[in-house]
């Protein structure tokens, strides 16, 4: 697999996305500087009365939903249009999708939109496949990987209903279509210590959607390369706030080499 990471890695530095963001008002920054690192093109816009435009410009749109708003969600619902009437891929992060009533029913309404793909946390995802509000706000509450190992084989089935890649993060990530499921133990867990780690595996997930026909491999080798980056980036911090900064180099850095180097991902067959 590491080669072909590579090779969505060299296309994405190749073609520089356009990445339109509509995200939350925490890591604006932070993801915009991500994207850059890793070879992307970011903007970040919500006004209403632009996203047609801003869309035709962009090749992938980022759906954020951590600091939601009723002009917001105006601005999410055009957006999401003129990508779906573009024929431009989409992905949603359904941050904080159970913390409060409203942010559930914005993200259930989002996840009938056809999303290319969906990047959470354990409780996210689950939350938004199941109705059933789980999460401390941002944060999961449901991290343990034998939990999540349970609900595997119901993942997949909700991501070939959804005709969507499922991207749920933490300690392992599994990277889940209706066929396939990449298990990834790359990254640190310092990685949760910095606010708006997750926000960036979706951003930059938009840059790799933009860089391959297959979704699933797009979404595999930008969650991978967050990882690798992040597992370099932590050895060399004192703590957060370095990891942040070092975080923006190794995105920078990541090469082929590297890749094959750390690479830690198998790829279970359909369930
Ligand atoms: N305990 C951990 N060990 C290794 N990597 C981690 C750990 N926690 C988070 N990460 C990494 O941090 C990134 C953000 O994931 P996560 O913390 O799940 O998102 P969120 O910030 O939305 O809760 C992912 O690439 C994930 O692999
Ligand atoms: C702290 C916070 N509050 C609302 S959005 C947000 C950022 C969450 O970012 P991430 O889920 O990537 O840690
Ligand atoms: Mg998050």
């Amino acid at each position: 697999m590491h080669s072909e990471i590579s090779a969505i890695l060299a296309a994405l530095r190749q073609q520089k996305p356009v990445v339109h963001n509509i995200t939350n008002l925490v890591v604006t920054n932070t993801t915009a500087n991500a994207l850059l690192a890793i070879g992307a093109s970011p903007v970040m816009a919500h006004a209403p009365e632009e996203m047609a435009d801003m869309v035709s410009i962009a090749s992938a749109l980022v759906i954020n939903t951590g600091t939601p708003s009723e002009p917001q969600r105006t601005a999410i619902r055009k957006a999401i249009q003129a990508a779906r009437e573009q024929g431009k891929p989409w992905i949603l992060d359904p941050a904080g999708a159970g913390a409060t009533p409203y942010r559930l029913q914005l993200n259930t309404e989002l996840l009938e939109l056809k999303p290319a793909a969906i990047r959470g946390n354990a409780s996210e995802i689950l939350t938004l496949l199941t109705g059933k509000p789980t999460g401390r706000g941002v944060d999961t509450d449901s991290s343990s990987d034998d939990a999540l190992n349970e609900t595997l084989s119901y993942l997949q089935r909700r991501a070939a209903q959804l005709n969507t890649v499922l991207a749920v993060t933490g300690a392992t990530d599994y990277i889940i279509d209706s066929q396939r499921i990449a298990k990834i133990t790359n990254g640190h867990p310092m990685m949760a210590k910095v606010t708006g780690t997750g926000c960036t595996a979706t951003a930059m997930t938009g840059a790799f959607l933009a860089s391959s026909n297959d979704p699933w491999l797009a979404v595999t080798a930008s969650i991978a390369c967050l990882g690798i980056a992040g597992e370099k980036a932590a050895f060399a911090a004192k703590g957060p706030g370095s990891l942040q900064m070092h975080l923006l180099d190794e995105l920078y850095l990541l090469d082929a080499e590297t890749i094959q180097a750390r690479l830690s991902l198998e790829v279970l067959i359909k369930q």
